[in-house]
């Protein structure tokens, strides 16, 4: 029985200018262990989709079900077994973190679970914190406590929604080192990031959503072989010509071009040359998820040029076969993640 299982779901949200349609027969199942990254662009329903499993939105169409629990049928099963981390900094601002989590507890009548308490809060780096009140918080720690209170029930699934937003370098180490070992313990982890590299380096299998609908859904792995060609990386303080410009993901002083072959990389090479941009610290490297994730949105490259979805799940260490998969991979532009990283 999957963890975690969306079957069909839609979702349409009345709005004043009419009906708007943010999810589309979502179709997908967590196997019990994964790690599992829901990817997309701003807007293209990660959240209302995280928001319909934790019964916090109702699905238009289509239903889900929580190790079997139907969330609208079966709401508070299917709730315990969840932990999910919300985007939003939500928080009661009259307790303390400590007692916070005890709060957080007793709504799933949880007691006498202190022991487990101080072992998050010491995971979290809260334990100096455990009397402050939230209101004294800075905002990393805010997010720090709602991680906490996410699991105080132990919930064997646990949903991240952009956890490390506004996080700085520290707190996203911790918190990945310890999700990642609740996830060895045999927690099921559900994540949704706009930072592709935490998504390249801890989730098994990925799904990626465009205008709600999942155009790809594959084993990290695989979305990373399906990639085509390469990429063309140096440094610049020149601006590129205009046709490299157009192709061209520039962070800062990195560009980074996209080529199909050695000809192209030549073609890239030379029109700098003529254009007389001067390049620092080149290299030709394999696309990274990042790049994977550019082709799928904008419907080019390999990765995104399969027939049939693979609805199928992999459990964790049992690599499959499987193919990245589009839907129509037409219309809306990417927004590039890159700035965020
Ligand atoms: N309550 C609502 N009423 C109307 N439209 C909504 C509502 N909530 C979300 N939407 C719209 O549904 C679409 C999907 O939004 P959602 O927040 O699920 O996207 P997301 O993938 O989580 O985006 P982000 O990466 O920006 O968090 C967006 O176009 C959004 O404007």
């Amino acid at each position: 029985m999957p963890a975690v299982s969306f079957q069909a779901v839609s979702k349409t949200y009345q709005t004043p200018k009419g009906p708007f349609q943010a999810l589309r027969q979502v179709n997908l199942d967590i196997e019990e262990g994964e790690f599992f990254g829901l990817l997309g662009p701003n807007g293209a329903g990660k959240t209302t989709l995280i928001s319909i499993l934790a019964g916090l939105a109702r699905p238009t169409a289509g239903r889900v079900l929580v190790q079997g629990a139907d969330v609208q049928a079966e709401f508070a099963d299917a709730r315990r077994r969840l932990g999910v981390v919300p985007q939003e900094l939500v928080f009661d601002p009259f307790f303390n973190v400590r007692e916070s989590l005890r709060i957080q507890s007793g709504y799933f009548g949880v007691k006498h679970n202190d022991a487990w308490i101080d072992e998050l809060l010491h995971e979290l780096g809260l334990t100096d914190k455990a009397s402050a009140n939230m209101r004294q918080l800075s905002g990393g720690m805010k997010r720090r406590v709602l991680v906490a209170q996410a699991l105080v029930h132990k919930p064997p699934i646990i949903v991240l929604d952009e956890p490390t937003a506004g996080v700085d370098v520290e707190l996203r180490q911790t918190l990945w080192q310890f999700i990642a070992k609740l996830n060895k313990q045999g927690h099921t982890v559900l994540l949704t990031t706009h930072y592709l590299e935490e998504a390249e380096a801890l989730c098994g299998r990925i799904a990626m959503l465009k205008t709600g609908q999942v155009v790809a859904l594959d084993r990290t792995s695989n979305l990373l072989r399906s990639a085509s060609g390469s990429v063309l990386q140096f440094k610049t303080d020149q601006e590129l010509p205009p046709p490299l410009r157009a192709l061209a993901r520039v962070t800062g002083r990195i560009a980074q071009l996209p080529a199909h072959d050695a000809r192209e990389i030549e073609q890239h090479l030379a029109a700098l040359r003529t254009a007389g941009v001067e390049v620092h610290d080149m290299e030709i490297r394999r696309p990274d998820l990042e790049d994977v994730f550019l082709q799928v949105m904008s419907g080019t490259g390999s990765a995104s040029q399969s027939a049939e979805a693979d609805a199928s799940a992999a459990a964790p260490g049992r690599p499959q076969q499987g193919t990245a998969t589009v839907g129509d991979g037409q219309g809306t532009s990417v927004q590039s993640m890159g700035a965020q990283k």
